[in-house]
């Protein structure tokens, strides 16, 4: 039965059809793109589905068991069609369902199978063409499998083409990325951890500025933003660029956030020694604890995910602490601040307004980069860590991050200045990474939002920047006149994304929304999204 509305509006459909052996009213409301139905069974549950969140639909035929049992199917040869669609689960944890719906009249079947199809190629912002890289030996070296096995059949599924690199050593996904007809893409995939995403970042970043003729090198330099989308399929050993920007990392999850055409972007940090770029980071950048763990996991690789657990004991009991000068400039553009209790959700308002107000500036000076004067805050001191992160850094060992309130696209990092305080001080911080207490709540705790910051530890800036190196060959890495004081002769090391910096002498500007994930963000814990959807329905009905 169709329900014609007045003319230029789409029209809802409105049928019984069969579902099982039962039969149950389906509407789909074309004006609003929905899809909703009461189960038969199941105490009559309501379902309602976006048309946004269905993945594929197909026509179907019904299995012998399912045409001969029941008695509609009886009178004439039933035609069937499946719909598989999102199905939000606890945890922001998305699965993959399907419904099959049938009836005797194949024009009905034909009707509702064709309005459905085109209400998804309606669906713009859906990848068609995507490029993926598979890191076989990220996290517990399940990459492929994991890809194989959970992500492709789902991206077939939805009709989306692949062409598919099994990288053979590091750099090769960057390295690909540059000779790549990447216009061919709509968009790219990594298979791996925040290492793999961040080589596939800084390909896809760098090729941009290449293209467009911005040297890199340049701190200065405005950057071209990045509109190819980047999807993370988790499988690595923190997985924290993934965990804070869909609220899990779970390979089906991410995979289907890729098929919906979501889309988040993305704040980026760009990291310069002496006019020389070294390096882009979205999610951590740590100086001391941070930076000495990475250190010293790398040569433990072989034990997995599990080395950063082995290296965090190890550089806890060290408790070195390191010496310098950090400059920064607060972020004033933007609304929010590191103790605010409210954090970064599917279409925060903060982020948004960073958005207009880039706009705004985009309009203006075109790409020009404005002339900043604002003024520089300067702190010495003895710090335990310094850690710098463009987004909350939530993972599974933190799941509310290391800065809880951060937000993912509003054109500010949030620094946080651990300073020299005893073993056990430094052990409660930690613990409060890890539980709802508030980290930051200590003396010896200071955190500032910031657009961009200098670092110099106290090393290079008595020395000159190469005579670390000297001190570490001559002196060993520890002061060896106070064995017990914890001081280091040696510099630490920057912990960016996962990966080590050659300097310690750094400086950093943040480059607001930069590039795109296919990810919304973490949406809200809807525990009225039930009811809500009830309400919906029994409107629809
Ligand atoms: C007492 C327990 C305290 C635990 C504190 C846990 C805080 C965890 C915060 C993690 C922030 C992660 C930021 C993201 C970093 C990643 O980009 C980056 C690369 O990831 P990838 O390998 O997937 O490519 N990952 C990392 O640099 C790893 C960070 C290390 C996190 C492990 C920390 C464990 C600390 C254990 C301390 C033990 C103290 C025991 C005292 C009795
Ligand atoms: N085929 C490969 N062989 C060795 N290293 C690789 C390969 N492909 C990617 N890498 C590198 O491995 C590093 C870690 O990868 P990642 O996927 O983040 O795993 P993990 O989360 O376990 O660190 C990345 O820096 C990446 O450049
Ligand atoms: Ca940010």
């Amino acid at each position: 039965m169709e329900q014609q509305l007045p003319a230029g509006r789409r029209p809802r459909l409105v049928s019984s059809l069969g579902l099982g052996q039962r039969c149950c009213e389906v509407t789909l409301d074309q004006e609003r793109g929905l899809l909703a139905w009461r189960h038969p069974r199941r105490g009559g549950e309501n379902y309602f589905v976006p048309t946004s969140e269905i993945i594929a639909v197909e026509e179907t035929e019904l299995n012998k068991k399912q045409r001969n049992t029941g008695k509609w199917q009886k009178l004439a040869k039933p035609h069937a069609f499946t719909v598989y669609y999102v199905k939000k689960a606890r945890n922001h944890r998305w699965w993959c369902r399907d419904v099959t719906f049938w009836c005797v009249d194949e024009n009905l079947c034909n009707q509702w199978t064709q309005a459905l199809k085109e209400l998804l190629e309606m669906q713009k912002c859906r990848p068609k063409q995507l490029l993926v890289y598979i890191n076989p030996y990220g996290g517990k070296r399940q990459g492929k499998r994991i890809y194989e096995q959970k992500v492709a059949p789902l991206f077939s599924l939805a009709s989306i083409s692949t062409d598919v690199v099994i990288t053979e050593h590091a750099n090769h996904a960057k390295d690909n990325l540059f000779e790549v007809n990447i216009n061919k893409y709509d968009g790219v995939v990594c298979v791996g951890g925040d290492g793999m995403f961040s080589e596939v970042m800084h390909g896809l970043i760098g090729r941009m500025q290449k293209d467009s003729g911005i040297d890199q090198n340049n701190p200065k330099a405005p950057l071209v933003q990045c509109n190819i989308r980047i999807g993370i399929i988790p499988a690595g050993s923190t997985d924290c660029v993934c965990y804070s920007t869909v609220g899990i990392s779970d390979p089906v999850t991410s995979a289907l956030h890729i098929i919906v055409g979501d889309s988040q972007p993305l704040d980026v940090s760009s990291v310069h020694h002496n006019n020389t770029f070294l390096k882009y980071s979205v999610s951590l950048l740590g100086y001391g604890f941070y930076g000495d763990i990475l250190k010293d996991s790398e040569k433990k690789r072989w034990m997995g995910p599990m080395r950063y657990d082995y290296s965090g004991f190890k550089t806890f009991l060290s408790h070195h602490y390191y010496e310098g000068t950090i400059s920064f400039q607060p972020a004033k553009h933007t609304l929010g601040s590191p103790r605010d209790k409210d954090s970064c959700r599917t279409g925060c308002y903060i982020c948004k307004e960073s958005e207009q107000q880039l706009a705004e500036q985009q309009k203006k000076c075109g790409l020009k980069h404005e002339e900043d004067e604002e003024e520089w805050k300067v702190i010495k001191g003895k710090f335990l860590a310094i850690n710098a992160v463009n987004m909350s850094c939530a993972c599974p060992r933190s799941p509310k991050g290391l800065s809880p309130a951060a937000h993912l696209a509003d054109g500010s990092a949030d620094l946080i200045l651990v300073r020299k305080c005893s073993r056990f001080d430094f052990l409660r911080h930690l613990v409060r990474n890890t539980n709802q207490d508030d980290q930051f709540d200590f003396s010896f705790v200071d955190v500032y939002r910031v657009k961009s910051f200098q670092f110099t530890s106290k090393l290079s800036e008595d020395n000159g920047s190469n005579v670390t190196d000297i001190g570490k060959k001559r002196f060993g890495q520890f002061c060896r006149d106070h064995p017990a004081c914890c001081c280091n002769i040696a510099d630490s090391t920057w912990n960016c994304d996962g990966e080590t910096l050659d300097s310690s002498a750094i400086e950093v500007r943040v480059h607001c929304q930069l590039m795109k994930l296919f990810a919304r963000g973490i949406e809200e814990n809807c525990k009225d999204e039930a009811a809500y959807s009830h309400s919906s329905i029994e409107h629809l009905l």
